[in-house]
């Protein structure tokens, strides 16, 4: 599981984009050493359960050059970091309220050589600014999500897709998307092979434009 995978699902990369997804499980292996930032068992499947997995959201929207997008609880980096190096031209801002998960973050971003990623420590209801999208995964359930980011979403957008929420999510999800009449689920196994993307979806939600 590596460098092959990605590029058998994203045959365009560029030279500094394969040296980048080359170099991301060695970084995380050393950082993992010190602070566990991603669990033990999935530091080996790194390729298939955080970057593709991650890389999911641009199999839903490519982001457009300019665009600026809010990773919410990215912990060590995910979804953000696969995204930040398959989009250069797009601007990245991955927010976490643990400090030292951030840290870890800013040294993958300075390894990495990433120029398109700003990090902030903070709770993201303390955040200003407006994005295109916001993207996540496993940080809340949609409605305390939906209440911390709703008023963070530019209006105008330059997608295929309206601006709004792009996150990822497992499992049934009924119950918690039952309020939210626009929403649209795109099923991983729809674009990637293999068990771990069997029940992963990426959930869309548009903003209101109101
Ligand atoms: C389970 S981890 C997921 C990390 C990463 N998104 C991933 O999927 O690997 C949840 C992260 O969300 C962060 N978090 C939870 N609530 C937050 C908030 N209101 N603002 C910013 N970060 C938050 C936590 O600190 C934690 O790092």
């Amino acid at each position: 599981m590596s460098l092959q995978l990605i590029e058998s699902y994203f045959p365009d990369l560029t030279e500094t984009q394969r040296k980048q997804f080359s170099q991301i499980s060695e970084v995380y292996k050393d950082w993992n050493q010190k602070i566990n930032v991603v669990s033990r068992k999935d530091i080996d499947e790194i390729y298939t359960r955080h970057v593709l997995h991650s890389l999911g959201i641009a199999k839903v929207q490519a982001f457009k050059s300019g665009a600026n997008i809010l990773d919410v609880g990215t912990g060590g980096g995910f979804p953000g970091i696969p995204l930040a190096i398959l989009f250069p031209e797009v601007q990245f801002t991955l927010v976490d309220s643990i400090g030292k998960k951030i840290k870890v973050v800013d040294e993958v971003v300075e390894a990495l050589k990433l120029t398109n990623v700003k990090t902030v420590n903070n709770r993201v209801e303390q955040l200003n600014g407006e994005f295109d999208f916001i993207i996540s995964r496993a940080v809340a359930v949609m409605p305390s999500f939906v209440r911390w980011v709703k008023g963070k979403i530019a209006k105008h957008s330059h997608h295929e897709l309206k601006n709004g929420i792009l996150y990822l999510k497992g499992g049934d999800l009924t119950e918690e998307l039952e309020p939210y009449k626009t929403v649209q689920l795109f099923p991983l196994s729809d674009f990637f092979e293999g068990e771990f993307f069997d029940t992963k979806k990426v959930v869309y939600l548009p903003m209101k434009y109101k």
